[in-house]
């Protein structure tokens, strides 16, 4: 980049076709030759306010920020305008938003949390640069693709020991050395899994951000908790080590929420299982190299690890998001499994299943969350400079009352989760599953229909602009396209919420009347 200053004057005289420079944000732009091949257009940039202007206000109508700093386009800067300073500063990489409730409160500065101290701060801040400089320049990639995600960000995910972190605190995190040692395994709250699970869903990749991972978060904790220790053992460090993936098969073409009544069948022999069905919707079910599967038997249900191999064979689905997240339909023909593949006891599957299935629904609440936020953020910014009628957006009423219920949407739910956080942080396993059950699945509901409600008002705030997939309201039409993930996967919405209310109803006591 050139430092070379230029007064108004010398800039203005650069003003036609083959000869074009602009002023943007303090910077002079050359851009005789890139104006034929400009995406807006050549007539755009030959108008008397724009060539051989400051065209800051309109550059910034029509661009994102991140446009100037594609090196393609940052290449074209051939110095500043003399006595100038940039006035638009972007965030730095791994850096907080100055944007309001752009982050929760107690990463907002002068607010304060009952929860998180500055060992959270700490780790939260280690774990954005890590996102932003390592997994988004994946992400941006592989949602454009459809590719599996690059293994070398599996490998730096297993360095910094991320791969076993966002499995949350417990034994298997003994021994390591968290993100270069800002946290000891013994320190490794739910809090911390809660900041890695809000950071990596900070950018619009739902996909990705899927394929990244998701099935060995579903599917490793039943191998953890109940595989055979040399199993256990086994995948566990296979996965921890970034070299192999694992996804949760339970759900069928035929059976979902309804677990109970799987078709995929495991027959006893005495060489072991031999299964025979098909899943579908299976997260990463491409590209996994072991399958935690629910069968039915003889006995009722049973979970098993089936290995990648002779029988199985998995082909993608095209669902509306991209193919990098590995959904699949899988199809087990005559496979044959070790008895030691067994996980817990044959007829005791359901169990297995739901031993883990809280934890993983508040998981994907905290991203849930964190993933509406981001939205409520370009909200604010684009309804602030965006100008209609001459005015910016944001003095039209309605806008703000869209705002409005966007903000207090987002808050509250990340007041609910960081409560239930708390109790998990304060009870067994057992107490979790006993006392948290309702309180998980409503707060998903909630969290799930009202992304709903906020991806459907910033369409509205972004006009046109939301429904098209690339520049200012890319983001805001990826969340719009992907926002019912979250609604179906883990429990569909509507189960969730009855279960909720059945959980309630059983603790009412015999005796209270109105
Ligand atoms: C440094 C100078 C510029 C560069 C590198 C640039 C680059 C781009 C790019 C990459 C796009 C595609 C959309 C996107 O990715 O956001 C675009 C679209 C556009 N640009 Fe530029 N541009 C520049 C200056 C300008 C200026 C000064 C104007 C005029 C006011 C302008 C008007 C437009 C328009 C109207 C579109 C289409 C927007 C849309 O589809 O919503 N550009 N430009």
């Amino acid at each position: 980049m050139s430092t070379k200053e230029f007064t108004k004057e010398e800039i203005a005289k650069h003003n036609k076709e083959g000869d074009l420079w602009v002023i943007v944000d303090s910077k002079v732009f050359d851009l005789s030759r890139f104006a034929k091949m400009h995406p807006g257009g050549l007539s755009v940039l030959l108008d008397e306010e724009v060539a051989g202007q400051d065209a800051t206000e309109s550059f910034f109508g029509l661009h994102k920020h991140e446009v100037l700093l594609r090196p393609q386009y940052a290449r074209l800067q051939i110095g500043t305008v003399a006595g100038q300073k940039p006035r638009i500063i972007p965030r730095p990489i791994g850096g907080l938003s100055a944007i309001p409730y752009a982050e929760p409160l107690w990463l907002t500065p002068g607010f304060h949390s009952p929860y998180f101290t500055e060992k959270h701060r700490e780790f939260q801040k280690a774990v954005r640069a890590f996102c932003e400089e390592v997994i988004l320049p994946d992400a941006v990639a592989r949602e454009e693709d459809g590719k599996r995600p690059s293994q070398v960000v599996f490998d730096k995910m297993a360095e910094t020991e991320i791969l076993a972190m966002r499995l949350g605190p417990g034994p298997h995190l003994k021994g390591r050395t968290l993100l270069g040692g800002i946290v000891k395994p013994e320190e490794f709250t739910y809090f911390y899994e809660m900041i890695l699970a809000q950071e990596s869903t900070r950018f619009s990749s739902r996909g990705y951000l899927d394929g990244l991972g998701g099935g060995t978060y579903i599917g490793l904790p039943p191998i953890l908790n109940f595989g055979q220790p040399a199993l256990r053992d086994k995948i566990a460090g296979e996965v921890f080590s970034g070299k192999k993936l694992v996804c949760l098969a339970i759900t069928e073409a035929f059976a979902g929420s309804d677990v109970a009544g799987l078709k995929t069948f495991a027959k006893r022999t005495d060489k072991g299982w031999l299964v025979n069905g098909t899943k579908k919707w299976i997260t990463n079910g491409t590209f996994a190299d072991y399958f935690t599967v629910g069968c039915s038997s003889e006995k009722g249900m049973v979970v098993l690890v089936i290995e990648r191999g002779p029988g199985v064979e998995t082909k993608i689905i095209k669902t509306s998001y991209s193919t990098t997240a590995g959904t699949a339909y899988i199809t087990f023909d005559n496979v044959l499994v070790p008895y030691e593949n067994t996980l817990g006891e044959d007829g005791k599957g359901l169990l297995v299943v739901l031993t883990n299935f809280n934890h993983e629904r508040w998981g994907m609440t905290c991203g849930a969350i964190s993933s509406q936020r981001l939205i409520v953020e370009e909200c604010l910014q684009w309804a602030s400079q965006r100008k209609v009628f001459g005015k910016p957006l944001v003095a039209q009423p309605v806008i703000r009352a869209k705002l409005a219920a966007m903000i207090a949407r987002v808050e509250s739910a990340q007041a609910w989760i960081e409560t239930i956080t708390h109790q998990m942080c304060n009870m067994s396993y057992k107490q979790q599953s006993q006392f948290l059950a309702g309180q998980i699945a409503l707060c998903k509901q909630y969290v799930t229909e009202s992304a709903q409600q906020t991806a459907a008002d910033a369409v509205q705030i972004f006009g046109g602009r939301g429904i098209t997939k690339t520049g200012m309201g890319k983001n805001i039409e990826h969340y719009h396209r992907t926002v019912t993930y979250d609604s179906v996967l883990g429990g569909a919405q509507d189960v969730l919420a009855d279960l909720a209310v059945r959980q309630a109803l059983r603790t009412m006591p015999k005796n209270a009347r109105l």
